[in-house]
């Protein structure tokens, strides 16, 4: 593709060279540069791709596209400068990838927690009506059936186009995709079309990075600013920032709610830990699903498919087939009786949410063990909020390891029992070894008894040093049924 034909959508303040000559790819990251490359010089929080210019002529960039120009130019290298080049790297990547959100109706997912959920389901939801469909999320990507490992919830502009493209070429008519707020923050979703947006909730999380609760708004909202006037904006009216997401919106706006009127609202009518019986704009319908939290989830789903034009009676159907996701309350029987639950919570909040959703299904007809852990190298303050999160709601608390990376696990685990007082603390043990944590409250779960196993969900390892150990929470509690079915 031509240098020119890659910069219609940019206004650089200078070019210097030649726009005509061929482009074979384009990157952000100088290490990944081949020959007859663009490279973009990005501004980034730990080093300024600037300093990386020389390095990418060497392995082969023909042009580059910066926001300072050099003290010397190379000969047979274009120069395109602008104002930001973080404005511009998500437009040049699509153009270059031939414009796949054009091609596709996308659908994104925004918010602190569900996005992973959401954006699932739909994909689960298309698929099973005859669609072919793409995902990008948290746990994995994928082309129709073809996985691709994901490392970011939303990847970098370059790999999220070429990943739309790969769509595109497998003849995919939709795609879902999670819209963390660093990603619409750095503008990694530049330059795409879409044809629907979701907002799920917001609470704290992230301040490591957006430094205040209003910035992290502010970076999903921008997301519904940037909207088309013929997409759709579907917001959760029962959290308290719901409706400032769409306040500026030029998208068609759309509600959903589990408590108020709404355009989409819902009632449970029953729930077990196998699912729940809901009414939703007035039918009723089975899912398997637990936690009033998913059902903000499933009316989410609901209201993208019929904002989508699919037939309410239809969504339904497909609503009552799905199930939980990956690592997402997800639940598992014991031959003995109880029930594991696996789930990624991995803040007070989610913890929170999740240990509510296993009250209501409870009922007070059961003890609670939950397994939980924090993850080393992260954000410290969550740890003691944690703890005290557990043992809430929770008749016994182990406290174990959740990737420590490169802290000493024991050192997670003191920060988070100093959350607790010597009364809470009664209902606590701490064991390092997280297998050996599962396995405690399996020999201490009685019939009817609930064991909450938090952190990890889908993960399939443990992050120790450096290096990713395997392991598996639903793997070690599948050992441990298969040897209660032996006793
Ligand atoms: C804090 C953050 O979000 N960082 C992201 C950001 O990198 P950065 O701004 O820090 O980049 P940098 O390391 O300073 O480098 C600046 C530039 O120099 C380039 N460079 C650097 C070195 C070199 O040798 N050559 C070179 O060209 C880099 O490619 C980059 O373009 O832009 C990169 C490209 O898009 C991301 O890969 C990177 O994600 C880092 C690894 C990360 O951990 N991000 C997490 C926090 C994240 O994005 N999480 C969200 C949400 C997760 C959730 O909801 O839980 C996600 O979407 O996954
Ligand atoms: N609508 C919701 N409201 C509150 N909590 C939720 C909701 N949906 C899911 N959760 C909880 O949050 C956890 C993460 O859910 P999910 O992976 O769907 O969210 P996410 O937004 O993709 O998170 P991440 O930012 O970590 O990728 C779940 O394991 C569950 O405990
Ligand atoms: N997106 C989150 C996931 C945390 C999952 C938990 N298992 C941990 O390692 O802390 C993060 O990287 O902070
Ligand atoms: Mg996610």
């Amino acid at each position: 593709m031509k240098l020119q034909e890659l910069l219609y959508d940019i206004k650089p303040i200078q070019i210097i060279g030649d726009v005509e000559k061929e482009v074979t790819g384009v990157n952000i990251d100088s290490r990944k540069i081949e020959k007859g490359h663009l490279f973009i010089a990005m501004k980034g929080t730990q080093t300024d791709g600037h300093a990386y210019i020389a390095k990418a002529i060497e392995l082969g960039a023909t042009a580059i596209l910066l926001e300072d120009m050099p003290q010397q130019y190379t000969e047979g290298i274009t120069y395109i400068q602008v104002e930001s080049t973080e404005d511009s790297v998500g437009k040049v990547a699509t153009a270059f990838y031939g414009n796949p959100s054009h091609h596709l109706i996308l659908v994104g997912v925004t918010g602190t927690n569900g996005k992973t959920t959401i954006a699932t389901l739909l994909y689960n939801m298309f698929r099973r009506m005859g669609h072919k469909c793409g995902l990008l999320s948290t746990v994995c990507n994928y082309i129709e059936d073809k996985a691709v490992p994901a490392d970011h919830t939303t990847p970098d502009p370059i790999e999220l186009n070429a990943l739309l493209s790969e769509m595109v070429k497998a003849g995919c008519e939709y795609a879902f995709m999670e819209c963390s707020s660093h990603a619409i923050h750095q503008k990694r979703i530049g330059g795409l079309k879409f044809a629907g947006a979701l907002f799920t909730n917001l609470t704290r999380d992230h301040l490591d990075y957006h430094k205040t609760f209003e910035n992290y708004r502010n970076a999903k909202k921008a997301f519904f600013d940037g909207l088309s006037k013929d997409a759709f904006a579907i917001t959760n009216a029962d959290d308290k920032n719901g409706m400032i997401m769409v306040q500026n919106t030029k998208a068609t706006v759309k509600t959903y709610s589990i408590r108020t009127l709404a355009d989409f609202s819902a009632k449970i009518l029953e729930c077990h830990f196998d699912g729940m019986e809901l009414e939703v704009n007035g039918k009723e319908v089975n899912v398997q699903f637990i936690g009033k939290f998913n059902v903000s989830n499933l009316l989410a789903v609901y209201g993208a498919a019929v904002m989508l034009g699919k037939d309410p009676e239809d969504v339904l159907v497909a609503l009552s087939a799905l199930h939980s996701v990956n690592g997402r309350l997800q639940p598992f029987h014991s031959p003995n009786g109880y029930t594991a639950i696996v789930d990624y919570a991995h803040t007070p909040d989610a913890l929170e949410n999740v240990l509510n959703a296993i009250h209501e299904v409870l009922n007070g007809k059961g003890h609670v063990i939950t397994v939980c852990g924090a993850g080393g190298n992260r954000d410290k303050g969550k740890r003691p909020l944690m703890a005290q999160e557990a043992v809430k709601q929770s008749d016994k608390v182990i406290i174990t390891s959740d990737n420590p990376r490169f802290e000493e696990p024991q050192d997670i685990i003191n920060d988070m029992l100093a959350g607790l007082d010597n009364k809470q603390m009664k209902k606590v043990i701490s064991i390092v070894d997280r297998k050996e944590g599962i396995r405690t409250a399996c020999m201490l779960a009685q019939k009817g008894d609930v064991i909450l196993i938090a952190g990890k969900g889908h993960e399939n390892y443990q992050d120790i040093k450096g290096v990713k150990h395997h392991f598996d929470d639903k793997e070690v509690l599948q050992e441990i049924f298969d040897s209660e079915k032996e006793d």
